[in-house]
């Protein structure tokens, strides 16, 4: 008798998702449709798939579910009724919203900080990387350690790990505190590695990329030095510095490409990842990457611009890139006379240099539109600097 098969599939399912975000009065609905654009993007980043949006206008997030309870249940109905894997909300929620919320909805509940920290963990490929991830999530878990008890004991092997008259929680708590001294010991050393690194490459001009994440930074430096950096249409693929030599026409320098930026970054990441930004705070010069096909460019510059900030970083001499021209969308505005009013590329190029004195040049880092013009800006600023450091050697390697 013929033996009958049956079909099965063993392809792993697309975990599916809920977004959830709440609007204040203190940002526009534009900006809101872009953050939740955003978390879009980084769920697709993350492997999962975006299946419903919840959005709710509130003066401020509700303390104790961070969205009413109407809309709460409003969501619950829709996650069974569909059989959603996990509802994410748009801002980081404290440990008792994200303890009430995962009793009503009973679902996979995670906030924009953890899904960014599982990117990056993703990502992380040096132990500098890895160790800052890992400790971020730690300080992340500390406060929401409630229920992940259960998880730790199994990790640590369970039983006979307690310390003498502990309660489990009590050992978890001091697990973590123990593994955050030990990693926070870990970067240390590694800074100091990575601080001897850099004195060690010379005093070769240093020129650092910088820019909202997914702008083309690592194309940019791909192009430059010609050296084969992972480039992928996610967001964060770069979470380590990678530093290039590079010679322009007989001039070398070196060029540092970094993570990304992005808005709403967890307090814990910033922190963890200031290391990472040395090499920013430690060059001569700033490439500040825009990608200008992207409707809200300007509130990423801003975005960027504030970090830089943080960091005592704006002030050094700046180029800024516009990339991406290939793809710009001229802006379509309603002034208050109700006229619409478009922004051409011309246009913005020319307000844009009527405001800024520091060098921008627009360019296609994909089509290979206008690169000439940056290689010689770049080019200019760096042999300035090159000359006056080494003003009887202009040739230095
Ligand atoms: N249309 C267009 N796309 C570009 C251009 N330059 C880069 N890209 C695309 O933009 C995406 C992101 O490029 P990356 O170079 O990885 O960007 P990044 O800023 O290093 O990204 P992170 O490491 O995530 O911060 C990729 O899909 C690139 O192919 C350009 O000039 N035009």
């Amino acid at each position: 008798m013929a033996k009958r098969f049956k079909l099965i599939d063993t392809a792993p399912k697309q975990e599916t998702a809920i977004l959830v975000s709440v609007v204040t009065p203190d940002i526009t609905d534009q900006i809101a449709q872009d953050y939740l654009t955003e978390l879009e993007f980084l769920v697709r980043t993350a492997g999962a798939q975006t299946v419903k949006v919840f959005t709710q206008k509130l003066p401020k997030p509700e303390h104790a579910t961070f969205v009413g309870k109407g809309k709460l249940d409003e969501i619950r109905e829709y996650a069974e009724a569909e059989e959603v894997d996990m509802i994410i909300f748009d801002d980081e929620l404290t440990p008792s919203q994200l303890r009430n919320i995962e009793r009503e909805l009973k679902r996979k509940i995670l906030d924009r900080s953890n899904l960014i920290l599982d990117i990056f963990a993703k990502h992380a490929k040096t132990a500098q990387a890895k160790t800052q991830v890992e400790l971020a999530q730690l300080q992340y878990l500390y406060p929401r350690l409630t229920r992940m008890w259960t998880h730790l004991e199994r990790q640590r092997g369970g039983i006979g790990m307690r310390g003498p008259g502990e309660t489990q929680i009590e050992t978890d708590r001091r697990i973590i505190l123990d593994k955050i001294a030990l990693l926070k010991e870990k970067l240390k050393a590694i800074d100091k590695q990575n601080a001897t690194q850099r004195k060690n490459r010379g005093e070769l001009i240093r020129v650092a990329l910088v820019g909202y994440t997914n702008v083309g930074k690592s194309t940019i430096l791909n192009m430059l030095s010609k050296a084969d950096v992972y480039i992928e249409n996610k967001l964060f693929a770069t979470l380590d510095t990678t530093v290039r030599k590079v010679v322009i026409d007989n001039l070398p320098f070196l060029l540092s490409d970094t993570v990304g930026f992005i808005r709403k970054l967890p307090h814990h990441l910033v922190e963890s990842f200031k290391s990472t930004l040395d090499e920013v705070r430690e060059a001569d010069v700033l490439i500040h990457v825009v990608d200008i096909s992207h409707p809200s460019f300007e509130d990423h510059i801003r975005a960027v611009n504030e970090t830089l900030k943080d960091i005592n970083a704006l002030d050094k001499p700046t180029i800024t890139v516009f990339n991406k021209i290939d793809a710009y969308k001229p802006a379509v505005e309603v002034d208050d006379n109700g006229e619409e009013r478009t922004t051409t590329l011309e246009g913005f190029q020319k307000s844009w240099m009527a405001k800024n004195s520091s060098p921008a040049i627009f360019l296609s880092a994909t089509n290979k539109t206008n690169i000439d013009e940056f290689r010689d800006t770049l080019y200019e600023i760096v042999s300035k600097m090159h000359n006056a450091r080494y003003p009887y050697n202009n040739l230095l390697y």
